[in-house]
């Protein structure tokens, strides 16, 4: 199996707290991988330096092969790794498919002009509302991004980083603050991206039953340290993790 991400002692201090600490793990292409831990385990400050929001204190991160851990956001969005956030991230002030043409233009680098482009216009307006109709939210369209549920807007983020077309997508809690009504839909959608081809997921999410219906791979992440990665199997039956980390109510499957 080939590896698409690779990290050698990736770890980053804030201030002489290690957020992450020594992670060394190899992302499979095409193998659906979670990130699990507890609050502050370093989740998203992994994401971070793997998206470049975040230069490492030590450590190195590999792409296909390719040290790129100098490598700014951008260059790395252009090489195939794109992020969604935590916190929803899209224009609130025009419609739910401009938003999604403007990502797609921003990966064709295209700058619009109605007159020069407007066959462009039409294939990125037409590759927009198929993008709408994957996260299910075609009949949306039209309405201001800001006319929509919490839910709804994480859904246009995904078709937003979608649009992007990168061959990783790291997924930060898709289904953060949505009501439970509102999940199904995000899983049906993440699992339809899942099996597109050529696509890498890693996913960071807090809901278990999620993650284990998902997930071939798990990395689990406590005080910054890679406590453990293998199946979701492996990882449930892994001491050291339910010590750390699942502990609890066995049957709350929401437990972080
Ligand atoms: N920019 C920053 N400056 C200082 N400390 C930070 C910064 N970013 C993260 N941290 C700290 O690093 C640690 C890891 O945070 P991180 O957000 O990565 O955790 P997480 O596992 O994603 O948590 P959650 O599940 O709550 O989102 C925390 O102690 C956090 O306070």
């Amino acid at each position: 199996m080939e590896t698409i991400i690779k990290t050698e002692d990736l770890s980053i201090a804030f201030g002489g707290h290690w957020a992450v600490s020594d992670v060394s793990i190899d992302i499979k292409r095409n193998i659906f991988t979670s990130v699990i831990g507890p609050n502050g385990a370093g989740k998203t400050t992994f994401f971070n330096l793997l998206s470049g929001q975040l230069s490492p204190t030590k450590g190195r991160v590999f792409y296909k092969g390719e040290d790129i851990t100098k490598h700014s956001v951008i260059q790395r969005t252009r090489n195939g790794i794109g992020r969604s956030f935590q916190i929803t991230n899209v224009f609130p002030n025009i419609t739910v498919l401009e938003n999604v043409r403007l990502a797609i233009q921003s990966r064709e680098q295209v700058r619009f002009d109605l007159f020069r482009h407007f066959k462009s216009y039409r294939q990125f307006e037409e590759e927009a509302m198929n993008l709408l109709e994957t996260v299910l939210l075609a009949e949306k369209a039209e309405i201001p991004a800001a006319s929509l549920s919490h839910g709804e807007k994480r859904k246009l983020e995904i078709a937003m980083l979608l649009a992007l077309n990168t061959e990783v997508l790291l997924l930060d809690e898709p289904t953060a603050g949505m009501s439970l009504e509102e999940v199904p839909a995000i899983l049906n959608v993440i699992k339809n991206i899942k099996e597109q081809e050529d696509r890498t997921v890693v996913l960071i999410e807090h809901k278990m039953d999620m993650v284990l219906d998902l997930s071939d791979r798990m990395m689990v992440l406590f005080n910054g340290e890679l406590l453990a990665e293998g199946t979701p199997e492996e990882i449930m039956a892994n001491e050291t993790v339910q010590a750390a980390y699942i502990g609890g109510d066995p049957n709350d499957s929401t437990t972080t």
